[in-house]
């Protein structure tokens, strides 16, 4: 029997609250993904969506609500090596090559590890004169690239993105977007990926999460009508620009200033 439920969704989340002492991070949310739904999340700092990460991912514990992803509890999903991560600040073995560290977490989810095929995706990422390099000597936002392309190519099927952009400059930024869609379209992976950016949310997802804080909570779910696939040059389009506009409306509508709080 396949392990997998095949009608279960990629992800399923269902009235998850975590709380830290008196700080309510995330107030019942749900969230359904389909399997190879690429959705990203938007919302104001503080509101929970890397706690609502780490929770998908099996790093944080629910105070009530569950989390499932692919019909198996987190940590199951995790160990199986069906979860991928890319966090704000890399995270690479600084003993090992970037090239090593690309293959390494393949051979740990017992996978062979492409060593090849990890190659091409590090020269495409344009990390061609560094694949020998250790992390040490590589800038952060090189250390950055190398861990996107890890997480591509370990192969999990669902991939957790927290702002894994966050460190790129503005041209490198748009080359590794273009990369990560290239790597979803010709795979059946589903994405989660958190974003301050609503114009990267836009370009990137076939949904949009919009979050809001005090308490943490998603206030809004907003397709994405622009055909794929998508490019820099999508951003100059009327539509893009309004769905841009109309989710930036609503993070408005639903902004707390401190004296609400
Ligand atoms: N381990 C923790 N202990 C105590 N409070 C925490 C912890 N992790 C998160 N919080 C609090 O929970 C709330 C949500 O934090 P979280 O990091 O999920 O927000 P975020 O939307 O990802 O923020 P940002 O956009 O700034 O990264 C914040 O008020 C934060 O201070």
């Amino acid at each position: 029997m396949p392990r997998r439920q095949a009608e279960a969704p990629a992800i399923d989340v269902r009235d998850l609250t975590v709380r830290f002492d008196d700080v309510c991070a995330l107030d019942s949310v749900s969230l359904s993904v389909d399997p190879g739904e690429f959705v990203t999340v938007v919302g104001p700092s503080g509101c929970g969506k890397t706690t609502l990460l780490r929770s998908v991912g099996g790093l944080q514990s629910p105070t009530a609500g569950e989390v499932r992803v692919g019909g198996d509890d987190p940590e199951s999903a995790q160990d199986a090596g069906d979860l991928g991560f890319v966090f704000q600040s890399h995270t690479l073995f600084p003993w090992k090559t970037a090239l090593e560290n690309v293959t390494f977490l393949r051979t740990l989810a017992g996978r062979e590890p492409e060593r090849d095929r990890a190659r091409e995706r590090l020269v495409a990422a344009g990390l061609g004169d560094v694949v020998d390099a250790s992390p040490r000597e590589l800038s952060g936002g090189m250390c950055q690239r190398v861990a996107i392309v890890r997480a591509m190519h370990l192969g999990a099927s669902t991939l957790l993105m927290d702002e894994p952009f966050g460190e790129l400059d503005e041209l490198t930024r748009y080359d590794m977007a273009a990369s990560v869609l290239d790597s979803w379209r010709d795979s059946d992976r589903t994405v989660l990926f958190v974003t301050h950016s609503v114009p990267e949310a836009v370009l990137l997802g076939d949904r949009v999460i919009v979050m809001a804080d005090s308490p943490g909570r998603i206030v809004d779910s907003v397709s994405v009508s622009l055909a794929r696939p998508r490019a820099e040059a999508t951003m100059d389009s009327t539509a893009f620009t309004e769905q841009v506009a109309g989710i930036r409306q609503i993070l408005r509508r639903h902004r707390t200033t401190l004296a609400d709080r």
